[in-house]
């Protein structure tokens, strides 16, 4: 057999009491694609982190070529041809593409414009259109990524790994960061990326490495497996797609939320949101597709008030609410998940039980006598960690020691409590595994069959036609019409997504 190009040799990794990764033993060959697999808080990250130098592992051993090597930092896993490209991009928005790329990497007198030319080639080679002297700020997430694969190429990587690198693609855009995989692996280079999506898996990965409770529970060859096969593996059962109830209901509601031509125009820039005109049915889930940036966060907060439009009005059961505050809005029955649960979402240096207190009406719900009732509190942050299956040890555990995917259950439960009568519900399943995604998905629905509004935002095109009873794609601010579930495939919204026009209710933006 062949000497594997890296290997992983027993690591074990606890995080205090936590077993992160217990004995975790697999390679990777030459020019092989691997997927690592499985649930949240299954050990992905911490096993790459640790392959990466950013965690130190508490024993086992790392081989290149058969040879044992130390890797106390990425400088260590750089100087081995290891690059990382994480889920948060680590691009400095303010500098060019070349300057990001060469930051730190060059050494002495910089020739600006002979790494613009190297960059530039590097570029063409690999078929990225990135010009080498935009500005990051300037750039789409898509392009943003090709930048942090430019940066990996130019240190001439032969390991890349890549966490969830699809998250926040369009449909082309992931089906050509695929074909670079394949290319770049058709180079005798190898790279290892974390998924939560198996058709991509069963797609490009030559090998299968999935993860269960910090251990690996399978090691398997893409062409001897299928999708259903590597589901069970992860969460141990087969999973039965939701059912979305009624399709008469939604219709039939009464008009919930209306956004009535709201702008938000800053300065003589360009408008971040244009125009915007739809309304929300009670019982109704309605979708926005499209790339994160275009528009869906700032349609989230003017909805939660953390945003004023510039002109235009939003109205909740037929009363404006367009100067209300944030607080008011709450008070009304508005609940917000928002897509940056770092930013938005939690504190990390607060307990889970602390967490869930936020954002909601403080007084009214969890003071007794002036004091915190702790032990309602302590109750319902336990009632939701069983009804979410959340990973954590108690309602006092630290919020920053969960996966991220159950960091992202927590809020979720706090706001399915919190929106009474509509749920901003802004990339819901980001990074969650599939058992997690299969019951976000049946909360979803179980909150319109109460009659619940819901404004889905994702990137996640099946996300958007499993559940949405009616569907707009936003691009640069603008809604590139507002289209029934049945009116519209996956190709048509691709093309939207990405500013294209196609026949039916398109905007001059296209
Ligand atoms: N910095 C940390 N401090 C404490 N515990 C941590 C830390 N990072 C990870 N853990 C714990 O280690 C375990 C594995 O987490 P890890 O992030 O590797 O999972 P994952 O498979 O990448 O999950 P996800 O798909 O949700 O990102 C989890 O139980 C998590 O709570």
């Amino acid at each position: 057999m062949d000497t594997p190009f890296f290997e992983l040799r027993n690591i074990t990794k606890y995080f205090s009491k936590v077993v992160a990764n217990k004995d975790v033993s697999f390679s990777v060959g030459k020019g092989e694609v691997l997927a690592l697999l499985g649930e949240n808080g299954a050990g992905k990250s911490t096993i790459m982190k640790i392959l990466y130098g950013l965690y130190k592992a508490d024993s086992g051993q790392i081989f290149k070529d058969g040879e044992e090597q130390k890797i106390n930092s990425p400088k260590d896993a750089m100087a081995l041809g290891i690059s990382m490209i994480q889920q948060h991009f680590s691009l400095v928005p303010a500098h060019t593409v070349t300057e990001n790329i060469i930051l730190g990497n060059v050494k002495g007198k910089i020739d600006r414009k002979a790494c613009e030319k190297e960059i530039g080639e590097l570029a063409k080679n690999y078929g990225f259109d990135v010009a080498p002297d935009a500005f990051v700020r300037d750039l789409s997430v898509g392009v943003q990524q090709k930048v942090e694969i430019l940066k990996a190429l130019y240190l001439k990587t032969r390991l890349l790994i890549m966490d969830e690198p699809t998250a926040v693609l369009t449909p082309q855009e992931s089906e050509n960061l695929m074909q670079f995989v394949r290319n770049f692996t058709a180079e005798g280079n190898s790279v290892i990326f974390i998924t939560h999506k198996l058709k991509e898996v069963m797609e490009v990965a030559d090998r299968i490495i999935v993860m269960r409770g910090g251990e690996v529970c399978g090691d398997l060859k893409c062409s001897q497996t299928d999708e259903k096969e590597l589901s069970r593996l992860m969460i141990g059962k087969d999973l039965v797609p939701a059912d979305r109830g009624s399709e008469e209901q939604s219709k039939n509601g009464e008009v919930r939320l209306e956004f009535q031509n709201i702008s938000i125009v800053e300065h003589d820039q360009v408008p971040k949101l244009k125009d915007i005109t739809f309304d929300i049915h009670q019982g109704e889930i309605f979708g926005i597709a499209g790339v994160s940036g275009n528009g869906q966060e700032e349609l989230c907060e003017v909805v939660c008030g953390a945003l004023h439009p510039t002109s235009g009005k939003l109205l909740l059961d037929g009363e404006d609410i367009t100067d209300l505050n944030i607080r008011q809005r709450i008070d009304k029955g508005i609940g917000y998940v928002p897509s940056d649960r770092y930013r938005d979402g939690m504190v990390m240096d607060m307990t889970l039980a602390e967490n869930m207190m936020l954002k909601t009406s403080f007084g009214k719900k969890w003071l007794k006598r002036g004091f915190i009732d702790k032990a309602k509190l302590n109750g319902c942050t336990e009632k939701a960690i069983q009804d979410y299956a959340v990973k954590a040890p108690g309602p006092d555990a630290m919020a920053r020691g969960l996966s991220g995917g159950n960091q992202q259950k927590v809020v979720l439960a706090r706001e399915v409590e919190n929106g009474t009568k509509l749920i901003i519900f802004d990339q819901p399943t980001r990074g969650l595994d599939l058992g997690a995604v299969d019951h976000i998905h049946k909360v979803i629905l179980g909150e319109r069959a109460k009659g619940k509004s819901i404004l889905l935002i994702s990137t996640e095109l099946s996300e958007i036609f499993a559940l949405s009873d009616r569907i707009a794609v936003l691009y640069k601010g603008v809604v590139q019409g507002v289209f029934d579930r049945s009116e519209i495939d996956t190709e048509k919204i691709g093309l939207l997504m990405a500013g294209y026009a196609v026949d039916k209710g398109c905007s001059n933006e296209c």
